[in-house]
């Protein structure tokens, strides 16, 4: 029987508790969302298969609890991960405050060269926005990392962020082991299995 991918990327959620990377996963691995709150405890996993650049890239998104107790078990998953996703909640100055201190520990946990990405969830809350789009370009720029503000209630670049992540370690892996189907310049990025539509409400 054929195989089902053609590369298995594990990724992990990091941020503080509350900033939605549940709701981030279950958006993208399942194209739902719920209101409740069930923080998380200790690590969980989610599945799902995307076509980037005529690669079927099967993504293993591991959920970290965002609680300073679950620390000990959390970080010793960083050391498995291709890439990380650093999420604050952009109504909520404190957890964007708390990125340098996330930034530290992959840093001190991860794998050297380990592919990091921004996330400012719940972009759908204008109205309640403590966080600037420009302090967050800033903080990524310095960091020379990707930056997409999400939103995991309407689904706002949810894929998107998921997709370019993913793009980006395929290209670095590519460079190395690849070969000849290293395609640095296409800017072919789609998911197989379902399109973000929705728009961002504000409100
Ligand atoms: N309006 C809005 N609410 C969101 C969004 N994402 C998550 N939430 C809400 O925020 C709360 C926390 O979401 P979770 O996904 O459980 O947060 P978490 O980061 O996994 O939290 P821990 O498991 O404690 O680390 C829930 O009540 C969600 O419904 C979003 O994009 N927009």
């Amino acid at each position: 029987m054929a195989k089902a991918y053609d590369h298995l990327f594990k990724l992990l959620l990091i941020g503080d508790s509350g900033v939605g990377k549940t709701c981030l996963i279950i958006r993208f691995a399942e194209d739902n969302f719920n209101n409740t709150y069930i923080s998380t405890i200790g690590i969980d996993f989610k599945i799902r298969t995307v076509d980037i650049e005529g690669k079927k890239i099967k993504l293993q998104v591991w959920d970290t609890a965002g609680q300073e107790r679950f620390k000990t078990i959390t970080t010793a998953y960083y050391r498995g991960a291709m890439g990380i996703i650093l999420v604050y909640d952009i109504t909520d100055e404190k957890s964007f405050e708390n990125i340098q201190n996330w930034m530290k520990s992959i840093k001190e946990n991860a794998s050297a060269g380990v592919e990091r990405l921004l996330l400012g969830n719940k972009c759908d809350m204008e109205a309640k926005r403590k966080v600037q789009k420009e302090q967050a370009d800033k903080l990524a720029r310095e960091h020379g990392i990707r930056f997409f503000e999400t939103s995991a209630k309407s689904s706002m670049n949810v894929d998107e962020a998921f997709s370019s992540l993913a793009r980006d370690i395929l290209l670095k892996s590519g460079g190395r082991r690849l070969g000849n189907s290293y395609k640095p310049h296409s800017t072919d990025l789609k998911t197989c299995d379902k399109k973000n539509t929705n728009k961002c409400s504000l409100g």
